[in-house]
């Protein structure tokens, strides 16, 4: 049971920008992807939520082949791909917006108490919230859908990294509750300060997997990851 992708290729325009990439997100983990501005991270993440189609390869959930369902299957199989900008409705207040996820009271509540911040602004409109606020209302919705995968693109887009850092264990405690996550950011340091499994995407290829701390040790293989 994981999240699967086998020698994945994804084309867009002419050429490929993922090519023979292949990974596995398991549940309850972090799997941390990180590389370098264009090395085609936001391109693989499109091609597991079926916002574009892969041009190669296999892509499994729990066994199930995704490649056959359209996006909208995807995410009521329990896939959900949180994307880069904040996608929440800005004239709701807190509550509106995880309710608008959330099938059940008790998700609702679930998903609340991961963010004490939010608890305190709940009836406030989003607009009014910080942008790290607002930020963990995004990450609330997404886990208040109980989701079986979560596929988080550049979260700290816009945040101070002290805001960022705040997200960190709170997305740690939604993989302990079984989520398999995969987290794609370009701060590489504190995003693989929280993985299980990390990946280095350069040019569209890995070209590092394994532990996060072989990644961190190594000063050569985290400028790549940060500069390609
Ligand atoms: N819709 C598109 N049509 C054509 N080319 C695209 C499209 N989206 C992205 N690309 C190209 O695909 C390559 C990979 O881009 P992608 O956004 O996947 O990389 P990334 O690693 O997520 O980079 P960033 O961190 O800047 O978002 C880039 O060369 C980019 O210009």
């Amino acid at each position: 049971m994981s999240l699967v992708l086998d020698d994945v290729t994804v084309r867009r325009g002419i050429g490929p920008v993922i090519s023979n990439v292949s990974l596995e997100v398991e549940p309850g983990k972090i799997t941390t992807l990180v590389g370098p501005n264009g090395a085609g991270k936001t391109s693989l993440l499109e091609a597991i939520s079926g916002v574009v189609q892969a041009a190669g390869g296999t892509i499994t959930m729990d066994g199930t082949d995704l490649r056959k369902l359209s996006r909208r299957r995807r995410s009521t199989a329990g896939l959900k791909h949180v994307e880069q900008g904040r996608m929440i409705f800005p004239s709701l207040t807190v509550r509106e917006n995880l309710k608008l996820t959330a099938r059940t009271q008790a998700d609702f509540e679930e998903a609340l108490a991961l963010f004490p911040e939010l608890e305190k602004r709940i009836d406030n409109a989003t607009v009014l919230l910080s942008g790290g606020e607002q930020q963990m209302v995004v990450l609330a919705r997404a886990f208040a859908a109980k989701p079986r995968y979560l596929l988080l693109d550049e979260m700290s887009l816009g945040l101070a990294p002290v805001v960022f850092l705040r997200l960190m264990p709170i997305i740690k405690q939604i993989s302990e509750t079984g989520v398999g996550v995969l987290l794609v950011e370009q701060f590489a340091h504190m995003a693989l300060g929280v993985a299980d499994d990390a990946v280095v995407v350069t040019s569209g290829r890995v070209s590092y997997q394994g532990e996060p701390q072989g990644l961190l040790s190594d000063e050569d293989l985290l400028k790549q990851a940060y500069l390609g």
